[in-house]
């Protein structure tokens, strides 16, 4: 079986889990779906508020690992990926099953910056949506599933998450193959990157 690649990057809070939700929806056990942000380094001899981590750069991320695990899935094997929690910053000692799938979605802010990553996957999406809405989004969710404060939400965001969104996460952008804008819920594109799917999995 060979797997049709879905690299989905885009700006945090842009909508990239939205738009996997809605693909898995849609295709449920055909698809898998993995995030880069399983594979964050462990950080948790940091404190979230001792404002020293930087999440939004790319050494952050064991690429490497994530790029060996996805060679793995697209061949048919199955991968133990890593644990990350966000509200501990630690890569638990446990790993997840993730097995392999016609259709394999990767969802991350950074994922089309790393050659060696981009150039595995099949379809390239960016979920392109004003910075304005994602901090709006970003503050809810980060207060509500993240453990965060407002606070700590502004000085990070300021920090580092802005200016690493400009330096590596915008240029990114034009590596992509579809440019999704207002993303999360933006149906036509969605019904393009279905009917790809499709077509897919009419060739297999
Ligand atoms: N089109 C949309 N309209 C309103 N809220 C949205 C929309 N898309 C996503 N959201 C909300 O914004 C937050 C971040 O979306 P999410 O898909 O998790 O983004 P990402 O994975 O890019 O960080 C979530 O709370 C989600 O429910
Ligand atoms: O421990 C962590 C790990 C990551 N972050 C932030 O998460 C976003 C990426 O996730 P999205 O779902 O794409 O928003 C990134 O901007 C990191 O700053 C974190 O705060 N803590």
């Amino acid at each position: 079986m060979s797997s049709l690649l879905i690299g989905i990057a885009g700006g945090t809070a842009s909508g990239k889990t939205t738009l996997a939700k809605i693909l898995k929806d849609s295709f449920q056990d055909k698809v898998t779906i993995l995030k880069h942000d399983y594979y964050y380094y462990d950080r948790s001899h940091f404190k979230v508020a001792d404002h020293k981590i930087n999440f939004d750069h790319p050494d952050s991320f064991e690429t490497d690992l994530l790029i060996k695990q996805l060679k793995e899935l697209k061949i048919g094997k199955a991968i133990e990926r890593p644990v990350y929690s966000y509200k501990t910053n630690e890569r638990l000692d446990k790993t997840k099953k993730v097995k392999p799938a016609p259709i394999i979605i990767v969802e991350g802010i950074l994922l089309f910056h790393y050659e060696k990553l981009k150039e595995l996957f099949d379809l390239k999406i960016y979920v392109d949506t004003d910075a304005d809405i994602r901090l709006l989004r970003r503050i809810s969710r980060d207060i509500k599933e993240r453990d965060r404060t407002f606070e700590s939400v502004k000085s990070q965001y300021l920090r580092t998450v802005k200016p690493m969104h400009q330096k590596y996460v915008e240029p990114s952008k034009y590596q992509a193959d579809i440019i999704i804008p207002h993303g999360g819920l933006n149906e036509i594109a969605n019904d393009l990157i279905i009917k790809k799917i499709k077509d897919h999995l009419r060739q297999i």
